[in-house]
Order: C-alpha cells, then structure tokens, then sequence
C-alpha cells in the first residue's frame, strides 16, 4: 500500500468524547469524518444539536451508531476512547477488520491482564507485573484485530484549547512511514503542525507516564506550592518516565520532544488537564472515590500509576515519585508525607539516562 492509494472519503473516528471530538473537527479540515458514537441517545442529541463534549461539530462530520459502517466505509480509523474500554471495543470491531484498515489511536493508557493465582484468586495487595502482562494501545491493537498497520498520536493537545482552534501540535507515531504520511496529510492544517517518530512504544509511553507525574503536579498546587516544586517535579518526573519507558521498550528520544517533556508541562501546568486535576483535588481533601465519580472526569493516569507501580518492582528501578503517587492514591499516604518523603530521598545525579 501507498499513501496516496488511501481512500481520501471518509475518515473514522471513534468515541465523541473531548479528544474524539477535537481529532474529528480537526480531521474535518481535509475530510470527511465518520464519527461513531456508541449510545443511540447520545447520538440523537449530538445530532440534533450539532454539539459533541461541548464542542460544535463541523458540518462534514456525519454522526453512526454502526460500528460495521464504520469499518466498511472506513479504511483510516481513529480509536479514541478511555483505555479501560479499549480491550472490549478491539473485541467487537475484530470481525470487521481487515488487513487494508489502518488503526491510527489516541489513547493514553495501557492495557493490564493483571495475574490470578493457579486457583483464578486474585493474589492479595497489588501484584508483581511483568512486560507480558502490559501491554500499549498499539500492542493491543496488534493482537486484538488483523491490522497491521498502527499509529498512535500524542503531545500537548488539551481537547478545549484544540476545540478554539488555538496554535498546536502533535506527534504522528509509526513503524510505518506510510501510516505516519498518512497522519500527517489528515490532521495537518493551518493552526495544528503535525511531526512524526518512529519510536512508537516510546510516544505511546509518553503519554500514559505523564499522567502520573500530572497528578502530582495537581497535587503541589493543591497544597499552594509554586513554580520551582512544579519544575523539580517535572525535571525528576521526566527522568523517572525515562527509565520506565527504557525498561518497557522505548527509546529515550520521544521523552524529550513534544509527546514526553511537550506534554508533560502542558498537563502540569493546566487546571483543564484531568490528571492534574485528581491531584488538585486530593490535595485539597477529597477523597479518591469522590473525584472520580464527577462526570466527564477520565484520568488515565490513576490506573496507570497502579499498573506501572506493578511493573517497577520487577524491573527494579527507582521510581519514587511514581511510588507515592500510587500511595496517595490508594494506600491513603496524604501529599504532604508524600512531598516529606520525596524530599528526603537519596540524592542522585541529574541526568543519568544519556
Ligand atoms: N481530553 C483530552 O484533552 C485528551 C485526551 N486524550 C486521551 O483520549 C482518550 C479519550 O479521552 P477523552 O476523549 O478525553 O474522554 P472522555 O471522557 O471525554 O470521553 C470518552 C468518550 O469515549 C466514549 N466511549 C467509551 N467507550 C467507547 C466505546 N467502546 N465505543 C465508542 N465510544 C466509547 C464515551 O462514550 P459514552 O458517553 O457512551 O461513555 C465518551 O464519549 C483517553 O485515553 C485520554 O487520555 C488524549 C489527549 C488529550
Ligand atoms: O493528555 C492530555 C493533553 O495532552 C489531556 O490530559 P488529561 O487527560 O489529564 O485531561
């Protein structure tokens, strides 16, 4: 396959959430967008409205409740839905797959088969995880459904800044060139620049990592903390995604450019990111389970603070802002013994990843 040869029609998207719909209004610059949206209800309304999550739809987007339209008037499609659901959502759309369609996803989060015991009990406290148990979108991708052709995008792209249009960017991702050309020719306009990089695990990775680190920046300001914690949490937040995202498979070049340091300053910095916003609000006294039932509020980065938490004792590695993060969250360790904590944490050199 060429990129040229790819049907210029119609272009698929699924989940009319705030990112699906910004990537739908932005693919609709260059194409015609099938948007599928999974509840009849909210389809109705978002067609009798013309309004997605708050945003107004472009007129060439057309709105289906029939995931086999999609797939079969579809050849690019753009997974965009809340990891938690993504394993299910592959499973269905599987059958309607080929090898001419090309899965170009959005989602920061990863896919866990957490471990039973040899008699299918849950093993006590958080278990050990290993690579094999982990896997990225793209990973899921590859084994849920017969397409080989994957991308993912990531970077700074808070949905309600997308959705006015304002100056931004992304990170077109594949081991493909064509998929990324084909990224590129689709989402590219006037005020939305679209690079590209071949290390896909690591873009993917960057995504899901930050989010961790997001929330404990929401955390610092919740506490009314200022700008130089926020740059120490950032500067050793990266560094720690780095070393994670080595062990997991990636490269250290995506961390540094706009999906890893790009993103992480932009969810760090902004009361519109979700993750930042757990952070905030724990910081402030709510509990978790109060946070997360507040509608709309879909923050990867909770499940995957418990996920990689997982992983870190198997790879051995010193993750320590990732570690009280996964206490503040579920072990009931407040921000402030978490900040004590982190401060008193052996000192180690600054830049020890290249
Ligand atoms: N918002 C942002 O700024 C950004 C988000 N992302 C990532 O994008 C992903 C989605 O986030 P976001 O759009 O914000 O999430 P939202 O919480 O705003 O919306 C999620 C949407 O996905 C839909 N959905 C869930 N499961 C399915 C399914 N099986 N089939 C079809 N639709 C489904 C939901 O539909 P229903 O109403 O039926 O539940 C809902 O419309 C996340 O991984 C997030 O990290 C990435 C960059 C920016
Ligand atoms: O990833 C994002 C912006 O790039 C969105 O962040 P949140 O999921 O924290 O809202």
């Amino acid at each position: 396959m060429n990129s040229k040869n790819i049907s210029n029609k119609l272009v698929g998207v699924i989940g009319a959430g705030g990112f699906g719909t910004a990537i739908a209004n932005l693919l609709a610059y260059n194409t015609d967008v099938l948007l599928y949206v999974r509840k009849q209800t909210s389809a109705d309304e978002i067609e009798k409205t013309r309004i997605s999550a708050g945003q107004v739809l472009a007129p060439n987007i057309i709105i289906t409740t029939v995931l086999k339209d999609l797939t079969k008037y579809c050849q690019v499609i753009f997974p965009i839905i809340p990891s938690q659901g993504a394993k299910e959502l592959l499973k269905e759309l599987a059958p309607l797959l080929d090898l001419q369609h090309i899965l170009i996803h959005g989602i920061k989060g990863l896919d866990v088969n957490w471990p039973h015991k040899s008699d299918g009990e849950k093993p006590m406290g958080l278990p050990e995880l290993n690579r094999s148990h982990v896997k990225t979108m793209s990973e899921l991708i590859t084994a849920e459904t017969p397409v080989n052709q994957v991308g993912c995008i990531a970077g700074p792209n808070l949905a309600s800044e997308l959705a006015q249009n304002q100056p931004a960017a992304i990170v077109m991702s594949s081991a493909s060139k064509m998929v990324t050309e084909i990224g590129q020719r689709f989402l590219r306009s006037d005020n939305f620049q679209v690079y590209t990089n071949t290390d896909m695990i690591g873009v993917e990775l960057c995504g899901v990592l930050k989010n961790i680190i997001a929330i404990g920046a929401g955390c610092l300001s919740g506490l009314g903390y200022g700008e130089n914690a926020k740059a120490l949490l950032i500067s050793r937040g990266l560094v720690e995604m780095i070393h994670i995202g080595k062990a997991m498979g990636a490269s250290v070049q995506p961390f540094l450019g706009l999906a890893g340091i790009g993103d992480l300053v932009a969810t760090c910095a902004s009361k519109l990111s979700r993750n930042y916003t757990v952070g905030y609000r724990l910081a402030q006294g709510e509990t978790l389970s109060q946070i997360l039932n507040t509608a709309g509020l879909t923050a990867e980065g909770v499940y995957t603070a418990k996920t990689i938490r997982g992983l870190i004792a198997h790879y051995k590695l010193r993750a320590p802002i990732t570690e009280m993060m996964y206490r503040v969250l579920f072990e009931g360790v407040s921000v402030q013994e978490a900040i004590n904590y982190l401060m008193k944490y052996p000192l180690n050199v600054d830049v020890d990843f290249i």
